[in-house]
């Protein structure tokens, strides 16, 4: 570790290491830890102050109904899928969910990949025993490789150097391809895949023609479409690995504030919100915009206590609720936590993540989600929202541009033995480019009716 500089101190940037962390790896070598923790500290940041504040305006959109947030990606990036064209079909996918969601529903949406850093997962046991052998659980590969030997699963802080070079490239082909026209939507064909039989890509078809349509017409009567050349689109990540987070910290030397560079946007997963623990001490000190993901234990008082240590200003956009009720759940665990937030009144952005608390295990032993519980736990938050008088601000979803089989369910109805043709995910499911655009498509009409 490097010595911190006073205002670090006063800003209590390490009052975190004080505090019980959960889900952190045991790093065999603490030397080589604080070598490479170093380093990090040294490098350059990955995102700025700017940006980051940028978002929170946008966040606090979102939040006041006037934008929908939409935030995807893989539950677990890997090393090895950080290639050009597996990024751009990931970024070709939210970017034509966005163009759903505005399309169908008139509402700016603020893009938002779970990218560039999403290389750390909190797990469910500390190992992993196979045919009588036990070793470490797999914990992203900004930990430890996936493969099931002593080596590979030792915790290797090297990874976290390696994690962050990979995610500034990542990073360097979403700006390429955000900002070089890729995502200009004069090109909306051109993302669309696979044969437009399937209900999804001819609906989304037919959405491009339309919106092809309007623009020649508004070029017609003389619009200037250069604007859509660059599309502002932002990453994020679970902040885990809190010897990363606080290696890429920097403090903005114009507002004295504390900016986590390692992305945009950071939450707080559901097994590392405890009040008096290290994620939440830490983040608190950041101004970035952040999250906090709640499961369906999450109690009015539990949420109240985050608002005012996460956001004790009541900052508008700081603060989001990432819910992940489950789809049985979220019409009754919902509504409490609603109710105390709004009799409280600062401002908190609710997000719907329909992923986490729909994870089965199919008969053939994967672990899989069906996309109609996925489908139903979004339309129990609108209609939650809906009866409360509250916003429902965003979709947060674990998807891959790619045709992986790893989802039950969707147009082309992937059942168990589908799952077994092309399952990928080193932990959780993703939705495959094809549901993904279905969710748009069934999400935009429940904001339409919004
Ligand atoms: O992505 C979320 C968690 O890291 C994941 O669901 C944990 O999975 P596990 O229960 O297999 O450990
Ligand atoms: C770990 C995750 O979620 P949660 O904290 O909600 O379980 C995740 O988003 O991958
Ligand atoms: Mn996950």
């Amino acid at each position: 570790m490097t010595m911190p500089t006073d205002t670090e101190a006063a800003l209590g940037l390490d009052d975190y290491r004080a505090l019980a962390a959960r889900q952190q790896p045991t790093w065999p070598d603490a030397e080589a830890l604080g070598r490479v923790t170093a380093r990090l500290a040294a490098a350059p940041p990955l995102v700025v102050p700017s940006e980051m504040d940028q978002l929170t305006a946008r966040l606090a959109a979102a939040g006041r109904g006037e934008a929908f947030l939409l935030q995807g990606g893989d539950c677990a990036e890997t090393f090895a899928e950080a290639q050009a064209d597996r990024i751009r079909n990931k970024i070709r996918t939210l970017l034509q969910m966005a163009v759903v969601l505005t399309h169908g529903a008139s509402m700016p949406v603020v893009k938002m990949g779970r990218m560039a850093g999403q290389y750390a997962k909190p797990r469910s046991t500390d190992t992993e025993t196979r045919d009588g052998v036990t070793l470490p659980a797999y914990r992203g590969d900004m930990v430890n490789a996936h493969a099931f030997t002593r080596e590979d699963r030792v915790p290797d802080p090297e990874r976290l150097v390696a994690g962050y070079e990979i995610s500034a490239a990542t990073l360097a082909v979403v700006r390429a391809f955000t900002a070089g026209g890729g995502a200009d939507l004069r090109r909306v064909h051109e993302w669309n895949r696979g044969f437009t039989r399937n209900p999804a890509y001819a609906r989304y078809e037919r959405t491009a023609r339309e919106i092809d349509r309007a623009i020649r017409f508004m070029a017609a009567c003389g619009a200037d479409f250069d604007a859509l050349q660059s599309v502002e689109m932002f990453v994020s990540h679970e902040a885990l690995l809190l010897d990363y987070e606080r290696a890429l910290t920097r403090v903005d030397t114009r507002s004295g504030r504390a900016y986590d560079t390692s992305g945009h946007f950071l939450w707080i997963g559901e097994r590392t919100r405890q009040l008096d623990g290290a994620h939440v001490d830490f983040l608190a000190r950041v101004a970035n915009p952040i999250g906090v993901k709640l499961g369906p234990t999450t109690s009015p008082d539990d949420a109240l206590a985050l608002m005012d240590r996460l956001n004790p200003a009541g900052t508008p956009g700081r603060l989001t609720f990432i819910t992940r009720m489950g789809a049985a759940q979220i019409r009754t665990a919902l509504p409490p936590l609603v109710a105390a937030v709004h009799a409280h009144g600062a401002p908190v952005t609710w997000v719907t993540d329909p992923m986490h608390g729909n994870t089965i295990t199919s008969a053939s032993g994967y672990k899989t989600r069906r996309f109609d519980d996925v489908l139903d736990e979004v339309r129990g938050f609108f209609e939650v929202h809906h009866a409360e008088g509250s916003v429902p601000g965003g979709l947060h979803v674990e998807l891959t541009g790619d045709d992986v089989t790893e989802v039950l369910g969707g147009s082309e109805e992937i059942d168990d033995d589908g799952l077994a043709l092309r399952y990928e995910t080193l932990v959780d499911p993703r939705l495959n480019h094809q549901q993904s655009l279905e969710m748009a498509f069934q999400v935009a009409e429940m904001l339409q009716r919004r």
